[in-house]
Order: C-alpha cells, then structure tokens, then sequence
C-alpha cells in the first residue's frame, strides 16, 4: 500500500498513544501539520517542550478545524465529550477515528455527534505498555503490532482503505472486525489480564503475613510481570471496566469457573489434572511464538522469546 499523506492531522489527547503517533508521523512525513489539543494546559506545554507538533490548542475545537484526520486518543469514557466538542468543527470528508481499547461503547458515545459527510472509523491498535503521559510515547510503539479497525456498516471504502494506510505507515498489522466480537476478544486477551494483576497485587499488598518488604524483596519472580500490569493508568483502566462491562463480566464468570475447577484438583492432590492442564498452556505458548507473535507479548515477554527460554 502506498503511503498516504494528510494535509493536517489532529491528535486530540497527547498521552502515551497520542504522542506515539505524533513521533511516528512526524518521522513517516505523514502530514504538514500535526495540530495537537488536549485538556490539560499542564500536558499541551509538556508536548511542546518535547516538540511533538505544529500547532497546540486547549479546545479540540480549534485544533480539528481544517483536519483531513481527526484521532481521538482520550480515556474511552471521555469519548462522547469530545466527539460533541469537535462535531461542529469538522471538515465536510475528514476522517475521525480513535484508539480506545474498547469498541462497542465508543461507537455508542461518538457517532451520533458525527455530521454527515465525516467519515467515522473506529481503530484500536493493539500496542501499549504501563506507561501515560506525552512523554512515555515512543515512534516504534506501533511496529509490528495488529491495528483492529471496527468500521460501521456503509462507511466509504476509501476512507477505510485510506485509514487502514495510515497504521500501515505507522508500522502496524491491519485487521477489520465487528465491534462486539473486538470486545469479547479484547476481554480476555487484554481487559481480564490487567484486572487479575491488580487483584492479585491488591491481595499481596493487603495479606498480613505478606509485609510490604516481602513483597518487594521476593518479587523478581512470576509477581513482578504482574506488577508491571498493575501499574497502568487507573484512569484509563477504570474506563475500560466501565465501558466493557458486558464482556469482562462474562469472561470474568469463566475465568472464574476454570480457577474453581483447579482450586478442586490441588485440593484433592488430582496430579493429572493438574500436569494436563499446565502441559496445555505451555504447547499454547510454544505455538504463538512459534506462528511468529512473538512481537505481540509486552517487553518481559519479548526478552524470554530472545533468550529461547
Ligand atoms: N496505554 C495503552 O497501553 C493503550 C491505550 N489505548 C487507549 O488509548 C487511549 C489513550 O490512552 P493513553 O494514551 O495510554 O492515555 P494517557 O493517560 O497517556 O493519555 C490520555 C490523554 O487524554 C487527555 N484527555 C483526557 N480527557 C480528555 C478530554 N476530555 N479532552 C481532551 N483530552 C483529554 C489527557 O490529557 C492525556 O493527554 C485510551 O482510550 C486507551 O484505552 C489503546 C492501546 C494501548
Ligand atoms: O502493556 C501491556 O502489556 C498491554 O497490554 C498494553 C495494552 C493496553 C491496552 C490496550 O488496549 C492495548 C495494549
């Protein structure tokens, strides 16, 4: 695919993945003009010291006007509020998409503000790390790592395709699906990882025999990966569990189920349960490297991948 270019770019919201994709289509020429906005005056002054666009504005209003490419990278529960700001400054064919880790709910919040004649895309790409913030954005976030696209029915083609160049540009796999079926696959492999490792840093943290010490001093085992996870955006997290409800909650009552059913096998000494189960999850492992997804698992991941372990 050839690589696209946009006369003017808007990043509304300049955190981790809104700057990443400041350095990357700066870096790509993707753009003349990377007109940057975000609520904070504390954040815009942060992404001007770092350089990270043209132009920078505390209203997403102004900083859309005149966009061809609109991104909205904000908290998903903040989605509506700035879909309603930015509607009536769109250009007549500017696309609008987002990034937001969940689908359904942001299609919900956003595209009754859409005017007609703005093509409306909803993206997410799958490529992130504990880190917020402008200066947490790094220009290779998106290398390599799947972009899922959740169009709606009847959208223009070309401005899917146009769409799917750009994250093409920015390094990304393109994949297109349904937006219910990205929040069911977004539950399990994303959203119930993260809040199983705030739990179980929570109970750490609250166990009596377990001292605050202890924890740290033993924690360079399966705990620390955790720990890692638990230590994301509580903003953006809270977000995420308030707006895939549905699907976190129906994952969450078959995690729930399967620990149950393992609880019973190490409570009444079933061995062969026990080495079935783990000999499975370990072939599961060996297959996702093994089909090259090694650039989907997060840095710790990455390092076990290089040394063969
Ligand atoms: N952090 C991650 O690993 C990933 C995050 N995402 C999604 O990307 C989106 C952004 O996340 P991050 O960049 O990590 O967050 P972040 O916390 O680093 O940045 C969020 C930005 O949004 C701005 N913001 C918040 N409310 C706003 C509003 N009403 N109007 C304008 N700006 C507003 C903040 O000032 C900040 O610049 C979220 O929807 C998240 O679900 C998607 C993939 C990975
Ligand atoms: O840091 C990690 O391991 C992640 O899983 C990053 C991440 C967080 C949220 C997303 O919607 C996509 C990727």
């Amino acid at each position: 695919m050839t690589k696209p270019h946009f006369e003017k770019i808007a990043l509304v919201g300049i955190g981790l993945i809104g700057s990443s994709l400041a350095r990357v289509i700066r870096r790509e020429k993707l753009t003349s003009h990377i007109a940057i906005a975000t609520r904070s005056q504390a954040t815009l002054d942060e992404a001007r010291a770092l350089d990270l666009g043209d132009s920078y504005a505390d209203d997403a209003t102004t900083a859309v006007r005149d966009a061809d490419l609109v991104i909205v990278s904000v908290p998903v529960g903040s989605s509506g509020t700035v879909a309603e700001q930015i509607a009536p400054a769109l250009k007549p064919g500017a696309i609008v998409t987002d990034v937001g880790s969940t689908k359904a709910s942001v299609i919900a919040q956003m595209a009754p503000h859409m005017p007609e004649g703005v093509h409306f895309i909803p993206g997410h790409p799958i490529a992130g790390t504990e880190k917020s913030g402008p200066a947490a954005g790094f220009a290779d976030l998106f290398q390599g790592r799947w972009c899922i696209l959740t169009p709606l029915p009847g959208t223009d083609a070309d401005a899917i395709n146009r769409l799917g160049a750009f994250w093409e540009a920015c390094g990304s796999r393109l994949d297109t699906m349904d937006a219910n079926h990205h929040d069911k696959v977004l539950a399990i492999v994303s959203h119930l990882p993260h809040i199983i490792a705030y739990n179980i840093v929570g109970t750490a943290d609250d166990l009596e025999t377990v001292t605050q010490s202890e924890v740290i001093k033993y924690s360079a085992s399966g705990f620390r990966d955790f720990t890692r996870l638990a230590a994301s955006d509580p903003t953006m997290w809270r977000d995420v569990c308030l707006h895939n409800k549905d699907a976190i909650l129906e994952m969450l009552a078959r995690f729930s189920e399967d620990l149950s059913s393992l609880q019973r096998a190490i409570r009444w000494g079933d061995g062969d349960k026990l080495f079935e189960l783990f000999s499975h999850t370990r072939a599961v492992r060996r297959s996702i490297i093994e089909a090259g997804q090694e650039v989907d698992l997060p840095d710790f991941g990455r390092q076990a991948v290089a040394s063969k372990t």
